[in-house]
């Protein structure tokens, strides 16, 4: 099972179509407080979720909380500053894969702390700034799941 980290994410219904994404997926979902949202946010429901879906959904106060309790062994940083391409990496079940806030990208220290083989960019045309939170998540997911042979889909 692979794990998606959002760190602060800000915007509802991005949250919510990962939501769904992990439900559909098979993997779990990681929310670092703060949250830019109430989970029971009329945006959020809007979503259409179902009560299952919501099954996959750990809430962490901070990141160092979420290190503790989690102590992932292998945490990717997705960022447009990444040094390596998000296809390139052999994923392993138990992965973290972390997006940052649609606003600020993941902060420095967060980034940094992360071996540069471990922060990971999806490939953009020249002077774009970055891709939709959620959409990036539904690339990097299904590639890592690919790669595990789409291990319980239908
Ligand atoms: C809207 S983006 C944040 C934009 C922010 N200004 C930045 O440069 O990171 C929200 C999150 O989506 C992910 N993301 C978006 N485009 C990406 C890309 N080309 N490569 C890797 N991650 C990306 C990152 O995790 C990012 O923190």
């Amino acid at each position: 099972m692979l794990n998606i980290v959002l760190y602060e994410p800000e915007i509802p219904p991005n949250t919510g179509n990962i939501i769904r994404l992990c439900a559909n997926t098979g993997c779990r979902l990681h929310l670092i407080e703060p949250l830019g949202f109430n989970l029971e946010d009329k945006q959020m429901r809007r979503a259409g979720l179902d009560y299952s879906e919501y099954a996959t959904v750990t809430v962490h106060p901070d990141y160092q909380s979420f290190l503790e309790s989690e102590k992932p062994q292998r945490l990717f940083g997705l960022t447009t500053k990444g040094s390596h391409y998000y296809h390139e990496v052999a994923y392993e079940k138990g992965d973290y894969l972390m997006f940052g806030p649609e606003t600020r990208g993941l902060p420095a220290d967060i980034r940094d702390s992360l071996p540069a083989y471990h922060r990971l960019r999806v490939p953009m045309q020249p002077e774009n700034r970055s891709l939709n939170l959620s959409n990036t998540a539904a690339l990097v997911v299904y590639e890592a799941w690919r790669q595990l042979g789409f291990e319980g889909a239908l």
